[in-house]
């Protein structure tokens, strides 16, 4: 099968991006694992495929891949990249566009430059929908893990985050921990990890072990239920700047029952063909 696709990323969380509408693509998770090795496929963080709606009211279905082969709910930073290679390969000219995710239903509007704005829906705190095993909602739980507790936040922006304060990002036990925490038994469906450093009420520091990756340059859901589990705890106002390895999102988010916005860019980095 003779593939084309296009080499994108969010703030260096990278992707290869797929049009399913105008080339016929038929992907196991062996294909996708390949497809996303660094050393003997074209190499990222996830695989995204666009497809045609299948929602009346979208415009477009698009399919998220972490490189471990297994389909996720929802990706931010790539929904961004989506928008603007739909528009590059003109398989639309709208500036706001709606697309179907296994997550649910994203709003996106291109900004100025390579700017997007994502309204990525109201995020979930019922632990049972996350999912994650507790016996009521709160807005921590204590979480054990190798005989250590931790104090967690659980949220779900389609896809489900642990989120963790910490006093420094750069020296956080992201590889060790965060990969322990994916797998925690709590978490039926794993888990995105992240660490936050809050260092005023509109500005945070963020790093995320990506369930079925390892750590990633940016996770745009990670941005997102960071910045929801330190507004419930008023540590921050409505609005927070997260600056992640690979640079800043703006998060928007007002409260519970209301959805949040996430602004970024989106870069293509090159096109290609490949044959798997
Ligand atoms: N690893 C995530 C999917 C990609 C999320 C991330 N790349 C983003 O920008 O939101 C998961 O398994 O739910």
């Amino acid at each position: 099968m003779r593939l084309k696709f296009t080499k994108m990323h969010g703030l260096g969380n990278d992707f290869v991006m797929l049009d399913a509408i105008s080339q016929r693509i038929k992907l196991s998770p062996e294909k996708i694992r390949q497809l996303a090795d660094r050393n003997l496929g074209i190499g990222c963080d996830q695989v995204l495929v666009v497809e045609a709606p299948r929602n009346p009211d979208a415009d477009f279905r698009y399919r998220i891949y972490n490189a471990d082969g297994g389909e996720v709910e929802n990706c931010g930073n790539g929904a961004r990249c989506f928008a603007r290679f739909v528009r590059e390969r003109r398989l639309t000219g709208k500036k706001h566009l709606v697309v179907e995710t296994a997550g649910g239903l994203l709003r996106l509007s291109h900004l100025d430059g390579d700017q997007v704005s994502v309204d990525m829906g109201v995020p979930v705190l019922e632990p049972t929908d996350v999912p994650f095993e507790a016996d009521r909602q709160a807005e921590t739980y204590p979480l054990d893990v190798d005989g250590e507790v931790f104090t967690v936040s659980a949220v779900s922006m389609g896809n489900p985050h642990a989120v963790l304060l910490v006093e420094d990002v750069i020296t956080a036990p992201v590889e060790s921990l965060g990969a322990k925490i994916e797998r925690h038994p709590r978490f039926p469906n794993r888990v995105n990890v992240g660490f936050l450093q809050i260092t005023s009420r509109d500005e945070a520091h963020l790093r995320v072990f990506e369930r079925g990756v390892g750590e990633t340059r940016a996770c745009g859901t990670g941005a997102c239920a960071a910045a929801v589990a330190a507004r419930l705890r008023d540590l921050v106002d409505d609005s927070v700047t997260i600056h992640l390895p690979g640079g800043p999102l703006t998060i928007h988010w007002s409260g519970p029952g209301q959805p949040v916005t996430m602004s970024g860019p989106a870069t293509t980095v090159y096109h290609g063909q490949i044959v798997l």
